[in-house]
């Protein structure tokens, strides 16, 4: 599903630079992804999702090689094919939580809004305990319940990959086992493929393989030294 292929990416001509020799995520895996702060782990997810661009390698998802794609079309590949729950949950403020959930098929034509995505939406915002708060907007919702309607947006169009930055980091013990056991159940209907950002070591026995990033063979440089 993702094949990383020695990619190199800087924040400026001096900022953290990333290595990554090679990383692979076979079809339906669940991988953890744990590290120490600022060692690149968000980095990595943004350019696997196509939001940053690498300088250098190959990053292959779905056969697609994502780092080749214009802007539009990366754009494009992005909403169809990747679910990616944000760190910050990127919800937009004027939106009702339901038209958060709904968000990728507005900016989206190549995605239909039919009666089946709302009944979709509908039925993973009562999975996650929101059911009751559609129609509230995010600046009338706790972080927990935020957090949610961000899982929700990123599940509802059944992508191939979720991406997850601290999805459940917001959320007491018992929700986030219910909420990792939502995304585990849509990711094995839709066979997607999960990819989780986690400081949560108690989740850890859940996934299929975790990455230490510090060991990841990544070589993660600060103030632009050359790799
Ligand atoms: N837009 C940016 N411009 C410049 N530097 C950045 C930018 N975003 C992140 N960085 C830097 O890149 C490094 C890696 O950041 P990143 O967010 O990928 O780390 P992380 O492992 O996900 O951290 P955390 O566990 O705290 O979320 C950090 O040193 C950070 O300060």
């Amino acid at each position: 599903m993702v094949r990383v292929e020695d990619l190199r990416f800087g924040y400026g001509a001096t900022g953290f630079r990333l290595h990554v020799p090679e990383f692979t995520l076979a079809a339906r895996e669940r991988v953890a992804i744990v590290g120490p702060s600022g060692s690149g782990k968000t980095t990595l997810l943004n350019l696997i999702a196509g939001i940053l661009t690498p300088e250098a390698g190959r990053i292959d998802v779905a056969g697609t090689d994502v780092s080749q794609l214009s802007d539009a079309e990366r754009r494009k590949f992005r909403a169809s094919q990747i679910g990616f729950v944000f760190q910050d949950f990127a919800l937009l403020d004027y939106l009702p939580a339901r038209q958060n959930i709904l968000y990728p098929y507005r900016i989206t034509p190549a995605l239909t809004l039919d009666q089946d995505a709302r009944d979709r939406a509908e039925a993973l915002a009562v999975a996650c305990g929101i059911g009751d708060k559609l129609d509230r907007h995010p600046n009338a919702l706790s972080q927990g319940e935020q957090q949610r309607v961000a899982i929700c947006r990123a599940l509802v169009t059944q992508p191939n990959l979720i991406l997850s930055d601290e999805a459940t980091g917001n959320l007491d013990p018992d929700s986030k086992a219910r909420i990792l056991d939502l995304l585990f159940e849509q990711a094995a209907e839709a066979g997607a493929s999960v990819l989780a950002v986690t400081h949560d070591h108690e989740l850890l026995p859940r996934f299929e393989r975790v990455l230490d990033f510090a060991q990841f063979r990544v070589a993660a440089v600060d103030e632009g030294a050359p790799l």
